[in-house]
């Protein structure tokens, strides 16, 4: 009736007995697609910890240990991803237990009430969505989502505030223009197939956009949110970019494995994937030293562009399942508030669209933006038709690259989230 699975890394727990009832649930803290997760406190060592209480029943140990959260989490052995640190299957339900993670990047924004400073940003981060259309991505989508992360972080409004996935991309035009066959060529053969015609806006100035942000900060957001997915740098290059030359404060042993970054995932095989799915070259010593606008200039340049994409396949359920939520998403439009206090809680979703806190600053940069749309020439013919909508294959590269990612370029914590 009840049982344990053993946790490779971290705990190795094999029990059968009451294991739920070692834990003294507290408060609900928050409500995922398949799960509601608790704070409770182990009661023997006192410990607090996060007990995710799955919604569906789980009739064999089977059918959990395929779970990809729970498959991703065992093998995951690191300061910066939150630990699984049991599971506990009891009459059919399904509890996984995690280490309780106090604070998350959105009450970080929500108590502040001006944007973070370039230190600061250089240090936190909060999972993006990236509207991109394509059956075949990679973590290049990340790097996008990065780009754009950047942006909120300096002016806490979000750089492409789309209401819906058509509103997206008009947003996204109407900042950095719409893509032509020369920054991106594979888009506009997408949009064909999908019979969908971009905006046609120019690009406006980031540098007024985000007036805070230093030039190296804007020149990486540019690389970073570029159309073309080759042209984005990659997280180690990304790292070499002279916004990251200041004070950037990397781990011994993680230059090591940047060193050999091209030859060894930095951990697991999501992280072979991550590395060996995509365009590959090798990155330098974190010591080289470039200016902005070489960093771009270099991206641009057709010797980084060599490089296979993968295809993410997904099963039928996950498209129903990113479908659902997906729906779901586009009803809201941008930060989902899970409320906690704290550092060091930074939950990495790849699929989520929240609500625009109404604190947030945003009519300045909107204002700027209309102003400036305007200006640029932007069709004002109503919103452009959207483009097919085929949800399930816009979800991005998995939460684990996402964490992976995440720890390489900040060594802060992370929770994976995988709901299936
Ligand atoms: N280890 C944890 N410590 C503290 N709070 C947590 C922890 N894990 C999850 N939470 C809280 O519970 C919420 C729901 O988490 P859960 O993993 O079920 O779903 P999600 O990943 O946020 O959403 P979805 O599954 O829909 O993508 C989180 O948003 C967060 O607020």
């Amino acid at each position: 009736m009840f049982s344990r699975m053993p946790i490779t890394v971290g705990l190795g727990l094999i029990a059968d007995g009451i294991a739920i009832l070692a834990y003294k649930l507290i408060k609900e803290v928050g409500d995922g697609t398949f799960g509601t997760v608790w704070r409770a406190i182990n009661k023997q060592s006192g410990e607090v910890v996060a007990i995710k209480k799955m919604k569906r029943k789980y009739y064999s140990w089977e059918e959990c240990v395929n779970l990809r959260e729970v498959k991703s989490l065992r093998r995951m052995n690191h300061p910066n991803i939150v630990k699984l640190k049991e599971v506990i299957r009891e009459n059919d339900m399904l509890y996984l237990v995690f280490e309780y993670m106090e604070c998350n990047l959105y009450q970080i924004m929500k108590d502040k009430s001006k944007g973070f400073s370039e230190s600061e940003i250089r240090n936190w981060y909060r999972a993006p969505e990236v509207l991109l259309q394509s059956s075949i991505y990679d973590a290049a989508v990340d790097m996008w989502a990065m780009g754009a992360i950047m942006a909120e972080l300096f002016t806490l409004c979000p750089l492409f505030p789309g209401s819906s996935e058509a509103d997206e991309i008009y947003k996204i035009c109407s900042v950095i223009g719409n893509p032509n066959e020369n920054s991106w060529a594979e888009g506009l053969q997408l949009a064909d197939v999908l019979k969908y015609q971009f905006p046609q806006c120019s690009a406006v100035q980031l540098e007024v956009l985000i007036p805070s942000a230093s030039k190296e900060a804007v020149n990486l957001i540019k690389a970073l949110c570029s159309w073309d997915p080759c042209r984005r740098p990659k997280a180690t290059e990304a790292l070499q970019h002279p916004f990251f030359q200041t004070c950037l404060r990397i781990h011994p042993s993680f230059h090591s494995r940047l060193a050999g970054l091209s030859h060894t995932p930095p951990v697991g095989n999501k992280g072979a994937l991550a590395q060996n799915g995509t365009r590959r070259y090798s990155t330098g010593p974190l010591s080289v030293t470039r200016s902005a606008n070489n960093f771009i200039s270099a991206k641009a340049n057709g010797s980084l562009r060599a490089g296979v994409q993968r295809k993410l396949e997904m099963n039928e359920k996950e498209v129903e399942k990113n479908g659902r939520s997906l729906g779901n998403n586009l009803r809201q439009s941008r930060y989902k508030p899970p409320a906690r206090n704290n550092t060091g809680y930074l939950a990495l979703k790849s699929q989520k669209i929240v609500d625009v806190p109404s604190k947030m600053p945003c009519t300045k940069i909107a204002d700027k933006l209309s102003h400036m749309s305007l200006d640029s020439g932007i069709q004002k013919a109503g919103k452009p038709p959207p483009p097919h909508e085929t949800p399930g294959r816009r979800i991005v590269t998995t939460r684990v690259e996402i964490a992976l990612m995440s720890w390489m370029i900040l060594g802060k914590n992370v929770r994976v989230v995988a709901g299936d």
